[in-house]
């Protein structure tokens, strides 16, 4: 187990910075999950923090010890690879135990550790084999062992189930749970998959374009967006955001208005804002065929199933918008009422898009170095 710090780091290739003055902490045996879009800089962070990149700028602490000019093979990090990178001419016994041999471990602490991890990832019948004969998710297992064996403070993990299909993905998760529990090394995953996020983080970190939107548990990080990007980002599909402004009681959207509760009237007149960027999840929203009281107007324009439910993909006074519903009868060109669970919007400043629900020192914070 292991803290691991990143005090304003940066990274620049060239002219281009990628990685813009990350800043957060993570707590001994934490599990934090490094999410975000295709080339946001989530790989590049990760290799930072194992040393097989430089850092341009900025400290890296690992238990209080800046670590920037320590070598990889120093810094009691393991890493699982998105490609696996098992030796091809070697059995997995050998890829497993290679690290253990380099470190002179004795031969019967080899032997006891390897037979633990062959236990706890279910190689059994396996080791003499060389990866070239093994399945997908046997592979993945044999470089899971690989890094675990070695039982280090941090486990660094790129993306190590995206080459499986989704049913091996959640045995996989499983047993990632099973080897924190076994050993509660300091996890840092990178992953684009918000269901691996959600499942594994204590802590999602929303990386965009090399800047930390934010970081925070997964159940804030979807109910209570801290800002206008991660409402949209975090979800599937993501928050539907619209330009609104509050008036008497009313938010407007264009031209149409519905009356908000009394402690929204209270909220925001705290507030002293009255032009938003208003957040409301697909779930949280409600079809009608008939106008009601505190009913939107909209046109359906197409309609996507999933199964169990639909995404309803309206427009409203210019705006596109989706509700997810179990309706399956209505038909692009129709007109919808609909309604928003008024204790689940969320308003953003059209200043900054930050949630005005939180503090200023929120974002100070984040943006700064944060303690946890
Ligand atoms: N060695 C390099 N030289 C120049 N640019 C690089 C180098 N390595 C990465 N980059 C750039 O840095 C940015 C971030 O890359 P990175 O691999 O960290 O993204 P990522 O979030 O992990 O993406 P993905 O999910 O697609 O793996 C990209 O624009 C990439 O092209």
């Amino acid at each position: 187990m292991k803290e691991i710090i990143l005090e304003n780091i940066c990274k620049v290739y060239g002219k281009n910075e990628i990685i813009k003055n990350l800043n957060f902490s993570i707590k001994p045996g934490e599990k934090i999950i490094l999410l975000g879009a295709s080339g946001c800089g989530k790989s590049t962070t990760l290799r930072m923090v194992a040393g097989l990149d430089d850092i341009s700028s900025g400290n890296l602490y690992m238990d209080g010890q800046r670590v920037n000019d320590i070598v990889s093979g120093k810094r009691d990090i393991s890493m699982v690879f998105q490609n696996y990178a098992l030796y091809p001419h070697m059995t997995v016994a050998d890829n497993i135990c290679y690290g253990l041999k380099i470190q002179k471990l004795t031969d019967l602490e080899i032997k006891s550790r390897l037979q633990a991890v062959v236990k706890m990832l279910e190689l059994y019948g396996l080791e003499d084999r060389k990866p070239k004969d093994l399945s997908g998710g046997q592979r993945q297992r044999v470089a899971l062992a690989r890094a675990v064996v070695k039982r280090s403070g941090v486990l660094l993990l790129d993306e190590p189930l995206s080459n499986l299909d989704a049913q091996l993905r959640v045995h996989a998760r499983k047993e990632l749970m099973k080897i924190h529990q076994a050993y509660s090394q300091t996890f840092i995953y990178v992953t684009h998959d918000q269901v691996e996020a959600m499942t594994l983080a204590d802590r999602v970190a929303v990386l965009n374009k090399g800047r930390l939107e934010v970081i925070d548990t997964p159940q804030n990080v979807y109910n209570n967006p801290a800002n206008v990007f991660t409402a949209k980002f975090i979800g599937s599909p993501g928050s539907n955001i619209w330009p609104a402004h509050y008036q008497d009681g009313y938010v407007h959207i264009g031209k149409q208005k519905v009356k908000l509760p009394e402690f929204w009237n209270a909220y925001i007149g705290q507030k002293n804002q009255r032009e938003f960027y208003l957040g409301i999840r697909p779930e949280h929203m409600k079809i009608y065929h008939e106008q009601k009281n505190n009913t939107f107007i909209g046109i359906i324009k197409y309609i996507e199933t999933y199964g169990n439910q639909c995404g309803v993909y309206f427009m409203v006074e210019g705006c596109e918008g989706i509700i997810l519903c179990d309706n399956f009868s209505l038909k692009p060109g129709q007109k919808i009422y609909f309604s928003l669970d008024s204790k689940k919007i969320h308003l953003f400043s059209k200043k900054n898009e930050n949630n005005i629900g939180y503090p200023e020192a929120y974002y100070d914070n984040l943006y700064k170095y944060q303690s946890v």
